[in-house]
């Protein structure tokens, strides 16, 4: 009745018990692993949507146009086109006629008749039309410059060191130059 238990373990019992406790091991690297690369994975994430996040105050400050004085008298087509980040959204308040004119310049502009249509349509939907004052400054030489113009209607002079240098007149294009060789304005254009 009374006795002793002697726990018997076979061979079969001694390697079964060595490899779970080698698998166990190997489960525990595996976990360790996969929640070192999603830490890793968390810091990107943060660092990316840091990023997005400096974008769009990129994007805002770049959205913002020069304030216009309205008065019908000279119009232009402005269109905002940021060399940082591609092309900033803008709201488009362009005509079905404007829009025609708006591609005609663009297609006889030796710079933008460069762009596929896809880019044009892109461009078109960038404009919105403003108003100028006889005398007022559209563009100062020597400033720095990140919008290209199309004139709508009317005329604007471009002068430079105050020489009068040209008249544009409807479906001419303006402020290129700037943006093409990211460069100073190389001239004044004014109503
Ligand atoms: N000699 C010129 N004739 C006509 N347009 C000019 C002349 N020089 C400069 N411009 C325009 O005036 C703009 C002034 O700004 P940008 O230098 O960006 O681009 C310039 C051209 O579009």
């Amino acid at each position: 009745r009374a006795g002793k238990l002697l726990c018997i373990v076979s061979p079969f019992q001694v390697i079964h018990h060595i490899y779970m406790t080698y698998l166990l091991v190997a489960m525990e690297k595996q976990l360790e692993e996969l929640r070192q690369q999603l830490e890793k994975q968390c810091l990107i994430n943060q660092e990316l949507q840091r990023q997005n996040k400096d974008l769009g105050e990129y994007s805002k400050q770049y959205m913002t146009f020069r304030s216009i004085c309205i008065r019908p008298v000279v119009f232009y087509a402005g269109v905002q086109i940021n060399t940082g980040f591609r092309i900033a959204v803008v709201p488009t308040f362009c005509f079905y006629s404007e829009t025609n004119l708006i591609v005609k310049a663009i297609q006889k502009n030796d710079f933008l008749s460069r762009l596929d249509d896809e880019q044009i349509a892109m461009m078109v939907d960038l404009l919105r039309t403003s108003a100028i004052k006889p005398g007022e400054e559209v563009i100062k030489e020597g400033s720095e410059g990140d919008s290209m113009y199309i004139v709508a209607a009317g005329e604007l002079i471009v002068t430079q060191s105050g020489r009068d240098l040209r008249t544009l007149t409807k479906g001419d294009v303006f402020g290129e130059l700037a943006i093409l060789y990211n460069c100073k304005r190389t001239a004044t254009v004014k109503g």
